[in-house]
């Protein structure tokens, strides 16, 4: 089973502060950072791009960023976003033409490549992709927002997406976005997840150190 990865969502962060809101949150414990690129197209919410990814990087970090392209079309953005430092990119199905053309596009660009599937996307969309991914990522909100609620049929899709990873022998990662609290995170994590990203959770809290904390012996008591 690979490692636990919490990855705080920038979109619930400072963006005033950025910088230093991705400092703190890595210095307390978090492992990656997951970052919203909406495009008020695809998603009804306008965020941030490849500018502010170097801009990260520029500042110093050196975590590993996991890109979740919520935009239409995907394939123009992405090179972009290899050069200002992705480590993963992951993208929607119905964004693009042609998926697997796209994956391909994201390896070449030196990233790691995800498939992001909305709450009603079929499983079946993974059929003949899933050995060319580095990551599943699965939606437990419709995307476009922080602060919405956990979708709780995305437990099954879990354990649906985790058995089918488990038959490829793959070490391909099954992140969880959406909802992910400290106190609903353990049965997320029994249902196969062992990547959560989380928001609001993290970023409203008062103590980020204290909440991951929290996610973190949550994980490790349910795997
Ligand atoms: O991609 C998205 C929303 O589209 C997510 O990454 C949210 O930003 C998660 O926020 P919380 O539900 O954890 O507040």
């Amino acid at each position: 089973m690979l490692s636990t990865v919490i990855a705080p969502s920038i979109l619930s962060a400072n963006f005033a502060r950025l910088g230093e809101e991705v400092d703190n949150v890595l210095a307390a414990g978090a492992d990656w950072v997951h970052f919203d690129v909406m495009d008020n197209h695809y998603v009804p919410n306008l965020t941030i791009g490849p500018m502010v990814c170097e801009a990260l990087r520029k500042h110093g970090v050196t975590a590993p960023i996991d890109v979740h392209l919520m935009v239409e079309p995907v394939d123009r953005i992405v090179p972009d976003f290899a050069k200002a430092g992705a480590t993963l990119i992951s993208f929607h199905p119905e964004a693009s033409a042609h998926v697997h053309r796209t994956i391909q596009l994201i390896r070449s660009s030196g990233c790691q490549a995800g498939l992001v599937l909305n709450p009603a996307t079929p499983v079946e969309v993974l059929d003949y992709v899933l050995e060319d991914l580095d990551l599943v990522l699965l939606m437990s909100v419709n995307p476009g927002f922080g602060g919405q609620s956990f979708i709780p049929s995305a437990l099954d899709k879990l354990r649906r997406v985790r058995e089918m990873i488990d038959r490829s022998g793959k070490p391909i990662r099954l992140e969880i976005d959406g909802g992910v609290k400290a106190d609903n995170i353990a049965g997320i994590a029994a249902a196969g997840a062992d990547t959560f990203v989380a928001g609001s959770a993290i970023f409203n809290a008062p103590d980020y150190a204290d909440v991951i904390g929290r996610m973190k012996a949550a994980v490790a008591g349910a795997r």
